[in-house]
């Protein structure tokens, strides 16, 4: 792997994004005109940013029966150019039409992702360049699939497959890894990208109403704390309409595990400011990342 590029400081804008219902159409024109408000700092009031970030299943209702009825073809191969004006999937274009027009970084939350060839479905984000360059893509590792009697049972693997790579891209000023939403709950994921020089980790999410209040802070101040990395995971809004009920509380934390910007549950974005100082004192006060002993147990994020 490359070195990572030096880390800059720079500003994030996480985008709740609300009325996200059955009208696919509907769905990606509110998610354009709210990439078009962050990126203006909500019309001036706050910092331009240069990274924007949509949510987990941001075009499409979120349950596994939705899955094969939303999912889009995409065709992306790493490391490849990839000609978005013969893309099959409206939603990358639009995607990647935003991010050029925006002159912004742009995680693209995550869709359904329709394999070629094989026809197999995926939880997948994508992200592009200010120049409209889609160069990277994430398909999510581990599926949610959990039964809490009487409270959620949801189970993706029933439409799903699951992603086998680990991924990160490179900006002008800081390494960025990806995971989606249930991938959090697995630390290796996160050790593995901040070992390859991540400066900050992602995460296109979508908790819920039963998980999210235990879980949801916890698991991000966890993993900035393990790794000593920024950590923001980016929530559609809750819509009680909906038989899926989003936990919301879009964040971002800091390398010392601190909250630096959250929000309630409607429709919102999230502003923060990424210093590299604190990760920069972060790791010099505490330096776990040089104390590790791989002489008494294995060094897990090896070997992918
Ligand atoms: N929606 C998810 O993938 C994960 C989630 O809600 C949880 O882990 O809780």
């Amino acid at each position: 792997m490359s070195s990572a590029p030096a880390f800059k400081p720079f500003n994030l804008a996480l985008i709740q994004l609300g009325e996200v219902g059955p009208d696919k159409d509907a769905n990606l024109k509110h998610a354009r005109e709210m990439i078009k408000k962050a990126a203006s700092g909500n019309g001036g009031a706050k910092p331009k940013p240069d990274l924007v970030v949509l949510p987990e299943c941001f075009n499409s209702l979120y349950g596994h029966v939705h899955f094969p009825v939303y999912a889009e073809t995409i065709a992306y191969t790493p490391g490849q150019p990839y000609d978005v004006a013969s893309s099959e999937s409206q939603s990358v274009k639009m995607l990647s039409a935003a991010a050029k027009e925006e002159g912004v970084w742009l995680i693209g939350g995550s869709i359904p992702e329709r394999e070629v060839g094989t026809g197999k479905l995926y939880n997948t984000a994508t992200v592009y360049s200010p120049k409209g360059e889609l160069v990277a893509m994430h398909r999510k590792v581990h599926l949610f699939d959990i039964d809490i009697p009487g409270k959620i049972k949801f189970k993706e693997s029933e439409n799903l497959s699951a992603g086998n790579t680990v991924n990160q891209f490179d900006t002008e000023f800081a390494r960025i890894g990806l995971g989606i939403c249930y991938d959090v709950r697995f630390p290796e994921l996160a050790m593995t990208n901040a070992r390859r020089g991540c400066h900050m980790l992602i995460y296109p999410s979508a908790f819920n109403t039963t998980t999210g209040p235990l879980h949801w802070e916890l698991l991000q101040r966890a993993r900035a704390v393990d790794n000593q990395v920024y950590f923001a995971m980016c929530s559609p809004a809750r819509d009680l309409n909906q038989s899926y009920h989003a936990w919301g509380h879009s964040m971002v934390v800091d390398p010392m595990g601190k909250v630096i910007a959250e929000t309630e549950h409607e429709e919102d974005i999230v502003y923060a400011h990424i210093d590299p100082k604190v990760f920069e004192e972060a790791r010099a006060g505490i330096p776990v990342t040089t104390q590790r002993r791989f002489d008494v147990y294995p060094d897990v994020s090896k070997g992918l």
